[in-house]
């Protein structure tokens, strides 16, 4: 399980304050709030990478964590960086066996992106490493995975990889999963509960088909955002967040 517990972090100022949630295996939450509002802050708090000024965290001793920043100068092979996700599990001076890299090459299948096993990591484009990352996070083996906003680099086809691959993982039920996203329609496509960071000292969390609604969305990003149930000819219904673009939606 991964959480916070009445949990705050402060820079100067409080960043957030009293936020409390709980991932269990099988469970998706999804964060979402306006830029600057404290996404990263939060996900780096879970991670055990800033500290919290109140309150607890709630994690396993290894996470699998992809942050926003997925730039990189080093020439590694694709493959050296996926297996580096095995590092916490071969201690200091352990060097990765046969089974390291055939769980990073089954993490990269995994996400679609076998073909970049020997490429180096910085040939590829911001996308591309981006959804390698999230091998890596996967190839940690761990069952709590935080992702810092995985879609942002991502086109139409990888982000249904990547849709596809944190339903797969959700189905199989092992992995508590947290990510952060500016893409509602991603939230109500894999989550099943979603945090909104209202600002530093409100947020509301709950099931997403009743947290993102309307009213909410115009608060949260302070522009009408209508929330539309469309039925479709071939059945179902489509789900779609409609936000309003220069006066019109779009
Ligand atoms: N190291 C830091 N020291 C001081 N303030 C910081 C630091 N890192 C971030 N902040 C501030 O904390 C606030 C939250 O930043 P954060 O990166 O968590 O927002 P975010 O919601 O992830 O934004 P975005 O959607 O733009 O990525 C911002 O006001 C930012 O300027």
């Amino acid at each position: 399980m991964i959480g916070l517990e009445n949990a705050g972090v402060r820079r100067g100022r409080w960043i957030f304050s009293d936020v409390s949630f709980a991932v269990e295996p099988g469970q998706t939450l999804a964060v979402l709030g306006p830029n600057g509002r404290g996404k990263t802050t939060l996900i780096k708090a879970l991670a055990g990478l800033v500290p919290l000024a109140a309150g607890r965290r709630i994690a396993p001793p290894l996470i699998g964590y992809v942050s926003q920043a997925i730039g990189s100068d080093i020439p590694y092979r694709v493959l050296d960086v996926v297996v580096m996700g095995r590092a916490l599990r071969l201690g200091l001076f352990g060097a990765p066996g046969a089974a390291d890299y055939r769980a990073a090459l089954d993490a990269l299948e995994q996400v679609g992106a076998a073909q970049f096993a020997e490429r180096p990591f910085d040939r590829l484009s911001g996308g591309e490493r981006q959804i390698v990352l999230l091998a890596r996070a996967l190839a940690t083996g761990s069952s709590a995975l935080v992702l810092d906003e995985p879609a942002s680099a991502l086109d139409l086809a990888y982000q249904n990889r990547l849709l596809a691959v944190l339903r797969d993982l959700k189905t199989a039920g092992r992995h508590a999963i947290l990510f952060s996203t500016h893409l509602p329609q991603h939230a109500l496509s894999v989550a099943d509960d979603a945090l909104l960071m209202m600002d530093a000292a409100s947020h509301v969390v709950g099931p997403v088909r009743t947290v993102l609604d309307e009213t909410n969305l115009t608060a949260l990003y302070g522009l009408p955002v209508r929330r539309l149930s469309l039925s479709i000819d071939s059945g179902g219904t489509i789900e779609a967040v409609v936000p309003m673009f220069g006066g019109v939606y779009a």
